[in-house]
């Protein structure tokens, strides 16, 4: 086990922040930590990396509570951007390696590879305040991988890159998991979580709200039965396990139904009621869907 935290607690004062979360991560996963705003992430995250003490539960990195000792071998991309303005772009990255115990000779060699292998090797001198806002990412992205980190973890990294170089950073992300890599990373985002996590965390207020797969997540949503119809469709309840009709507007009502309602025999009564049905399912659901449902974000989503 790479990381694995137990009844993860952190309180500012009277508000918690995070409350009683756990979950872990394998070797040579790639686990997306989602949420909203101000769902817990980041003070997860710095915790794991014990730049904030925790006020109840355990973390431990390979298999330690010593975090000083794990976060050595951790890459730790910060959800605050910072990197000296001045500084070229290839000096920047063999700082952030010699942080990290790399000898400069050799932390200056590694910048340079790094900055080819990512086809950055042209803005190796170049100062970081002449760089555009998502290469200055991918710069301070390339730091934290100077000291070949086993396990990298990465605070927002898509925040502020066009979809281009979104789309670079998920390549980035699948070679190094492709070397052995294992990576947890942030984001408000499900669309990234898809396309690049094995299984993804959830938070919300604080406390977790799903750990699985995307599919898993697809199953564990409750699909609501959709009926489209001209008429008014009250007269259904009562009949085939009907319990309830919500109105969503655009001739569209949401069945609410007793448990093993079958949704034929609920078709057929209303067919035997008169009613006109335009269209008649379960609705179906995006992984936008999923992610406001989980997480919490719309009322009109969690209706
Ligand atoms: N030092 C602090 N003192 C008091 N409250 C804090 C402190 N740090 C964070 N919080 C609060 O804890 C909550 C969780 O914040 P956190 O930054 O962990 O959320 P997040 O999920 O990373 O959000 P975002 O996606 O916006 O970065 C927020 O309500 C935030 O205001």
């Amino acid at each position: 086990m790479v990381l694995n935290l137990e009844g993860v607690t952190k309180r500012f004062g009277d508000f918690t922040a995070v409350s009683d979360v756990s979950f872990s991560v394998s070797k040579g996963e790639i686990v997306g930590f989602l949420g909203q705003n101000g769902a817990g992430k980041t003070t997860t995250l710095r915790m794991v990396m014990d730049i904030l003490p925790v006020t109840g539960g355990k973390i431990s990195l390979f298999g330690s509570e010593d975090l000083r000792k794990g976060r050595l071998r951790v890459g730790f991309l910060p959800e605050e951007r910072g990197l000296y303005r001045k500084m070229k772009a290839v000096d920047t990255i063999a700082y952030f390696g010699r942080l990290k115990g790399v000898p400069g000779g050799k932390a200056k060699k590694k910048a340079n590879e790094l900055l080819e292998r990512f086809g950055m090797e042209q803005y190796a001198q170049n100062k970081i305040e002449t760089l555009s806002k998502g290469n200055a990412q991918k710069i301070q992205l390339l730091s934290v991988l100077t000291h070949e980190p086993e396990f990298l973890i990465l605070d927002e990294p898509f925040s502020g890159l066009d979809p281009v170089n979104q789309k670079l950073l998920e390549d980035l992300i699948h070679s190094l998991r492709q070397e052995g890599a294992t990576v947890l990373f942030s984001t408000h985002t499900m669309e990234h979580a898809e396309r690049l996590c094995d299984r993804f965390v959830m938070v919300k207020n604080g406390e977790k709200v799903f750990e699985g797969t995307i599919d898993e997540a697809r199953e564990a949503y409750e699909r609501r039965l959709i009926l489209t119809t001209t008429d008014d469709p009250s007269a259904l309840v009562g009949k085939a396990g009907v319990t309830g009709v919500q109105p969503l507007g655009r001739n569209r009502f949401a069945l609410q139904t007793s448990d093993g309602a079958d949704t034929q025999a609920i078709l057929a009564a209303a067919l035997q009621l008169g009613i006109t049905v335009i269209g008649f399912g379960r609705e179906e659901v995006s992984l936008h869907d999923i992610f406001f449902r989980l997480a919490g974000a719309s009322q009109e989503a969690t209706a």
